[in-house]
């Protein structure tokens, strides 16, 4: 596996408190086919990470990893300093998956309820009322779920039915849910997909204020190369490997490209290359 890097010290790596994700040797095995290989990356806390290669190259499978979703993983995935899966890492990591998962026959209101229900357990909140109290859970509840809501821009459709939402908006549904329980790490598999450019740019803006001002760390897949230019740091995928964990400057300037598109193709052909020298060496 060849694994570009500019040789510049990873960010919070040594200086004590573990990485959002650290990963040494992560193989995945899906049906017949060994679909990541070996793969060593860090995923800082407090910068958003892009995840970029062509489709199939394996993003989605390194993602169900890391939020412990995925059979057949061995090598080394520790999240938030916890082997992947545990169970403690539940309500640490928001998760959005490419396909919105959320209730059609709910309100957006009603399923970010439903889902910090089911988050930060307590009493109901009607069940409260009704006894003529408030409890301090019911209050975090309902104060998590219209920040959530007023984060993707939702708040002028939070009684709307999620089955009449848009795509787009259906998309940001997910996204609220997943910011719900302040999560230390966001995994989010193609968030802007079928977003128009405006809501896009907000929610770049979003991503990066969570990063800065909560400290999270985010893990950002996308196969559209200028979204690329937005983070901290990138990993290029290949065919199940890692072709590159670095900055979007260190990548350009390391291969002498303009655009991290010119500098992913660069890196594409010297890894085929190298596999070709290797393949008649033998
Ligand atoms: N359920 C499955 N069983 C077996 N192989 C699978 C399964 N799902 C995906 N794969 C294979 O795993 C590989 C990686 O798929 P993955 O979905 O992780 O790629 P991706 O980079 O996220 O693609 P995209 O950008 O199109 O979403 C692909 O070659 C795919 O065919």
């Amino acid at each position: 596996m060849m694994n570009y890097s500019s040789g510049a010290p990873h960010p919070d790596t040594g200086e004590g408190g573990a990485p959002a994700v650290r990963a040494q040797d992560l193989t995945v095995v899906r049906g017949p086919r060994t679909v990541l290989r070996g793969l060593d990356l860090t995923v800082p806390r407090g910068q958003v990470t892009g995840l970029l290669g062509p489709s199939g190259c394996g993003k989605s499978t390194l993602m169900r990893a890391i939020v412990g979703t995925q059979a057949k993983v061995t090598g080394t995935l520790d999240v938030l300093g916890l082997p992947a899966g545990h169970p403690a890492l539940r309500t640490r990591i928001g998760y959005v998956t490419q396909a919105p998962s959320v209730y059609d026959d709910l309100t957006v209101r009603q399923n970010l309820d439903y889902f910090a229900s089911v988050l930060d357990p307590g009493l109901p909140y009607t069940r409260i009322r009704s006894r003529g109290g408030t409890s301090i859970a019911a209050d975090r509840r309902r104060d998590n779920v219209t920040r959530a809501i007023t984060d993707v821009d939702l708040a002028t459709h939070a009684d709307v039915l999620a089955g009449n939402l848009s795509g787009g908006q259906r998309s940001r549904v997910s996204l609220a849910v997943a910011l719900l329980g302040t999560p230390e790490l966001l995994v989010l598999d193609e968030p802007t997909v079928g977003l128009d450019p405006v809501l896009r740019r907000d929610l770049w803006q979003l991503f990066h204020t969570i990063a800065a001002e909560r400290g999270a760390g985010l893990l950002i897949s996308s196969h559209v190369m200028d979204e690329a230019e937005r983070c901290h740091r990138l990993l290029l995928m290949r065919e199940g490997e890692i072709l590159a964990d670095d900055t979007p400057d260190a990548l350009r300037t390391g291969t002498g490209s303009d655009t991290i598109e010119a500098a992913f193709l660069h890196l594409v052909d010297a890894a085929v290359a190298a596999s070709r020298t290797k393949e008649t060496s033998r």
